[in-house]
């Protein structure tokens, strides 16, 4: 026997369907067999979390027959996966299936009753895309010979605090997930664990935001001590631009945790923003692998970067439907009380500023946000800040970013950044570079965003094969 143990979290692309499912299984299965501990980590089926925020939405503007049409068809959904993965109609899956759409359906009644959606009963609700594909992977584990137990994230120990639709783990998250876990490896059981979600120390279920999925296989990595963990996608690996906007992306063969960051938060799909952070302290690696090329290594996440001489830029990258929002005042906005307020109402309203760039006159302070927070922040800055300051919105704006730790030091990076962008006739909104040098990032009208990225991927040559120097 080895001792290694990996944590594996499958996708919605990797759920989609009763043959992804036994698919991904079999993934899980080819270490367990080898005598790999893996603890599974799963995200609803494709779609099923947009359905679910959808039908919530329904149901607090009051139409509930939408509401109740989305739930059967997610229910026929699961059972016919159900069905196809083994479960005989009177077995305790099917069981668990029936009544966790019963309580979802209860609690959108809810939701319709009061037409409120707050978002403690917005997280009860999208949870469930999780809780439901959980016992659907435990059912293909069992069918292909492997003992199985399905646990929500509570159940394994995920506490988080009350940010709901974007909560973190507390501190004790990572001692209780190892007494939960421990005993079924231990016991040569595969525990297969709903991702995205945790609970609150009175047992109300969060989320940890939208793809927390991955954030919450790292958590239970670092928790375990794991040997790695393996995020399986529909991908090669991360790659050095979406390449559902790019022909040639290319796998990118190793990067740092704090270069998969910057992607990540700087609109690259393929990670949540925090998912390596648990991995950090300890040095775990992630690896991203590709479900239908497993033997292809993908890419490796880890504490150091490698450079090759030359490829300063690693990857490029975009976040759409951004606003900027665009505060001016002669003569009042230099004075630091007043800076002050603008950023004190930005963080009442926990809002994730995106970028801040200033005019040397101080007389204009731009912020990026993403749409969905424009008119909060506006609402925020009118009621927060003095009444002599403008405060307008541009909307339509997309960032593109590139990223890379090579680029730290080094010269006319941002020029061909420039020209590229320029070539295409495109035009700069807003300019900023993180103090870390791993990145620069670029405003740009919202419509420009795909011929920018484009350009800017031909002009640092990241379609051309890169030999990774150590
Ligand atoms: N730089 C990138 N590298 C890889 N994939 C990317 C990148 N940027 C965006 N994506 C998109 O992310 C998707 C994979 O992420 P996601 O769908 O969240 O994975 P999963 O749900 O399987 O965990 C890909 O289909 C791809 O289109
Ligand atoms: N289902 C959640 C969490 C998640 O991680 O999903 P995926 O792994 O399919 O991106 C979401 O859609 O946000």
């Amino acid at each position: 026997m080895s001792d290694t143990l990996l944590v594996m979290k499958f996708g919605g692309t990797n759920m989609q369907d009763s043959a992804a499912i036994r698919h991904s299984a079999s993934l899980a299965g080819r270490s367990v067999s080898l005598g790999v501990k893996v603890v599974v980590v799963v995200s609803a089926m494709a779609g099923v979390t947009n359905g679910l925020l959808a039908l919530a939405d329904a149901a607090e503007s009051g139409d509930i027959a939408a509401a109740n049409d989305e739930i059967a068809a997610l229910r026929t959904r699961h059972f016919t996966a159900a069905q196809e993965l083994g479960a005989a109609p009177d077995s305790a899956t099917v069981r668990d299936i029936r009544e966790m759409h019963e309580t979802l359906r209860q609690a959108v009644y809810g939701v319709y009753l009061l037409r409120e959606l707050t978002p403690r009963s917005r997280d009860l609700i999208v949870a469930f895309g999780e809780r439901l594909s959980a016992p659907l992977m435990a059912l293909a584990l069992e069918g292909q010979g492997f003992r199985s137990h399905h646990l929500t994230g509570g159940e394994a120990g995920i506490l988080t605090d009350q940010h709901f639709g974007n909560a973190k783990p507390l501190p004790t998250t990572y001692e209780r997930v190892r007494d939960r876990l421990s005993g079924l490896l231990a016991a040569g059981v595969t525990p297969v664990v709903s991702g995205f979600m945790g609970e609150t120390e009175r047992g109300a279920i969060t989320t940890l935001g939208r793809g927390g999925t991955d954030f919450s296989a790292t958590i239970i990595g670092k928790a375990l001590g794991a040997d790695e963990v393996w995020a399986w996608k529909d991908v090669d690996g991360v790659m050095s631009a979406d390449p559902r906007v790019v022909k040639d992306a290319r796998n990118i063969t190793v990067l740092s945790y704090g270069e998969v960051m910057e992607l990540a938060y700087f609109g690259a799909k393929v990670l949540h923003p925090l998912a390596v952070t648990p991995l950090q302290e300890s040095g775990i690696p992630l690896r991203v692998k590709s479900a239908a090329d497993p033997d292809f290594p993908g890419t490796l996440v880890q504490a150091q970067a490698q450079d090759e001489a030359g490829h300063p830029v690693k990857a490029v990258t975009a976040i759409r439907n951004v606003s900027i929002i665009n505060i001016s005042g002669a003569g009042v906005l230099g004075i630091p009380e007043v800076i002050a307020s603008v950023f004190d109402a930005i963080a009442r309203e926990n809002i994730t500023l995106l970028m801040v760039s200033q005019s040397s006159s101080m007389s204009n302070v731009s912020l990026a946000v993403q749409s969905g927070d424009a008119e909060r922040t506006l609402s925020a800055l009118r009621a927060g800040v003095s009444r002599e300051l403008k405060v307008d919105r541009q909307s339509d704006v997309a960032v593109l970013a590139i990223v890379g730790s090579g680029m730290r030091g080094q010269r006319g990076v941002s020029a061909r950044l420039f020209t590229a962008l320029a070539s295409q006739d495109i035009n700069i909104l807003m300019i900023s570079q993180g103090s870390s040098e791993l990145n620069i990032s670029v405003a740009i009208e919202g419509d420009q965003v795909d011929e920018a990225t484009r350009a800017v991927h031909a002009a640092f040559g990241l379609g051309q094969p890169v030999a990774v120097g150590n």
